[in-house]
């Protein structure tokens, strides 16, 4: 079948690169399988590559490899690559691009931070967080230490110019040992606290800028903590970097799932008339994490649920959700109807949010600890790990549908998903046999992670001389349908886009505008009246009060249901 598919990239006509990007790289997964149970010598997770599979990853990376030499030589450099984020997404990414052949040949890859390492050091910290999608047999740890030869460590203070201009030196000798005086795209990660954004990204802008090509710097959220820093953030950085290289990142938009949302919608006509108020009666947008902040309490803190999840991931969900057909697949257009429904979205009603932070358990012989149990947390902090609210789009499609959002840490389960619930059956004919009309109703589910899947929940009967009712889903489960191949990681989609210039899936600064005037008025009222976050038991489905939300506007979150 992989191999029949192979031939398919080759034979159909596509309607535009994004969709034939699309199509190989989804036949390039089909064609991957995973051996449960298989582990490189670096201890992750192998699958095999399936025989007739290496066509469809050829094409894959042909198609990729390409346009990508067309771009130029690229050196990519990480600040802050001491960090959390890039030893858990920002160098796997990195790495798994080059091992499916995405980057060109001729890259390299800088890590900046204030942290005195070696580049040995720093290859034995980052060496065992790289994954390999592949069989063994594949030579995964031979192309690992192939990429670690293109991984090198600068140690300097992130506002000190003369630090940046060592490290431009440093990585123009690379880039002259590797390729010569050809032109080179300089790619900045910003894999820092948006605390130091700002000295960041000037000073690598104004020392360190690519001589020869171009230079993108990726920012990552939250952007700013409220509308007034982020406006000071837009224009610091606006000073040395524009729009156009400016790559705001949100790693939600990269997930197959938030991808394949606007296909579902936009492709398939048998959605479109649904997708309004007229047959839906709510939308839930979930995020749970079966952990807490571990240790990360310097950064969220100062940020808190709703800065840290909700004002950009579950947003930029709702936003692609809710918005309007785009007048077509352009960054622009996608981008200026995300725009158009955040500024849809009435003024938050401090009446129809609710906060919470978690509290420590007993569990079993040993305790799970609470949010002020940890070290890096300031004693008496009512900043909350929870929240749940209702928001409502004022315009036509969407009037008087409450969207209920929902995000916390150290709750009962780590999953990620979209419910959108129906209106009941008009006239119930099956009333009898199926009984309360809104129970029965039907409900569509986009599950974002893990067990990537979407299914809608219809009435079915049961086969049998009877007519017995019950309630079954039409269900597509990432896993089965695709031969279970890994799916990428978002930062991994991300990254290439970014060295694509692609930036459909990146914030433009007039969303994240929209996204901080929506949300700075709710974050100061709880400052300033110090709104006492509702305890919940760590590993628990959170505060009652978000049920109670939910009530007040005829709703059960059907994540609790399950
Ligand atoms: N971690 C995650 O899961 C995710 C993080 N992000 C975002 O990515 C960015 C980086 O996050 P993460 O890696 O977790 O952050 P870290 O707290 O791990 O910080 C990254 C590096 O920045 C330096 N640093 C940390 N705090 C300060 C400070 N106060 N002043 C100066 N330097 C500091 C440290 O390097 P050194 O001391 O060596 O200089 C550290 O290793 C943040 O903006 C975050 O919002 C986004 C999505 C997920
Ligand atoms: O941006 C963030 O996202 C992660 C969750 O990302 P996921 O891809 O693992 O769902 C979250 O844990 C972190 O607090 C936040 O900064």
């Amino acid at each position: 079948m992989a191999a029949a598919a192979a031939s398919l990239g080759a034979s159909r006509a596509y309607a535009t690169p994004v969709a034939r990007g699309a199509a190989i790289r989804s036949r390039t997964r089909a064609a991957r399988k995973i051996i449960p149970g298989r582990r490189s010598a670096n201890g992750l997770r192998v699958d095999a590559v399936a025989a007739d599979a290496p066509s469809a990853i050829d094409d894959d990376a042909a198609m990729f490899k390409g346009k990508v030499k067309k771009s130029g030589k690229l050196s990519i450099c990480v600040f802050g690559a001491s960090g959390d984020l890039a030893k858990k997404k920002v160098y796997p990414a990195i790495f798994s691009l080059f091992y499916d052949g995405h980057l060109p040949d001729d890259f390299v890859v800088f890590g900046y931070a204030r942290s005195n390492m070696s580049n040995d050091e720093f290859k034995d910290r980052i060496r065992s967080s790289l994954p390999c999608r592949i069989s063994a047999a594949k030579d995964c740890d031979v192309k690992v230490e192939k990429f670690l030869t293109r991984c090198f460590y600068t140690a300097g203070q992130y506002d000190d110019p003369e630090d940046y201009k060592s490290l431009d030196v440093a990585m123009a000798e690379q880039e002259q040992a590797l390729w010569g005086d050809k032109k080179t795209l300089r790619l900045f990660y910003l894999s820092i606290p948006p605390s130091i954004f700002v000295p960041v990204a000037q000073n690598a802008a104004r020392h360190v800028s690519s001589k020869s090509g171009e230079t993108r710097v990726i920012v990552e959220k939250p952007f700013g903590r409220d509308l007034e820093s982020s406006r000071a953030l837009t224009e610091a950085l606006a000073q040395d970097l524009a729009e156009e290289h400016t790559y705001r990142i949100d790693h939600y938009l990269g997930k197959e799932l938030i991808e394949n949302l606007t296909v579902l919608r936009f492709s398939n006509i048998v959605f479109q008339p649904l997708w309004s108020r007229t047959y839906i009666r709510n939308v839930q947008i979930n995020f749970s994490e079966n952990f807490g902040t571990e240790g990360r309490g310097g950064y969220f803190d100062n940020y808190g649920i709703v800065r840290d999840v909700i004002q950009n991931h579950l947003l930029q969900i709702l936003a692609l959700f809710a918005m309007e057909e785009p007048a077509s697949l352009d960054a622009e257009d996608i981008r200026d109807e995300k725009v158009k429904v955040i500024r849809s979205i009435r003024p938050i009603d401090m009446d129809n949010v609710v906060l919470g932070q978690y509290k420590g358990k007993r569990d079993g012989d040993g305790v799970l600890p609470g949010y002020l149990d940890d070290d890096t947390v300031p004693p008496g902090s009512r900043c909350p790990t929870f929240a749940a609210m209702a928001l409502f789009i004022d315009n036509a499609r969407w009037d008087g549908v409450p969207f209920l959002i929902k995000a916390g840490k150290a709750l009962h389960k780590r999953q990620a998903e979209i419910r959108v619930q129906f209106h009941h059956s008009p006239g119930n004919l099956y009333k009898k046999q199926l009984g309360n009309r809104e129970e029965n109703s039907n409900e569509l589910v986009f599950r974002i992670q893990p067990d990537e899947g979407i299914y809608l929940n219809i009435n079915s009967k049961i086969p049998g001389l009877g007519m017995r009712l019950d309630q079954t889903d039409l269900d597509l489960q990432y896993k089965t349908k695709y031969s279970g191949g890994a799916l990428p990681d978002a930062y991994e989609r991300l990254i290439l886009d970014v060295v694509q210039g692609d930036k459909r899936l990146f914030i433009r600064n007039d969303e994240l505008e929209a996204a901080w005037k929506l949300f700075t008025p709710m974050l100061d009222r709880i400052e300033e009246d110090e709104i006492a976050p509702e305890l919940y038991p760590y590993g628990s489905r959170g505060p009652i009060g978000a049920h109670y939300l939910a009530s007040r506007w005829n709703v059960r979150w059907g994540d609790t249901m399950e």
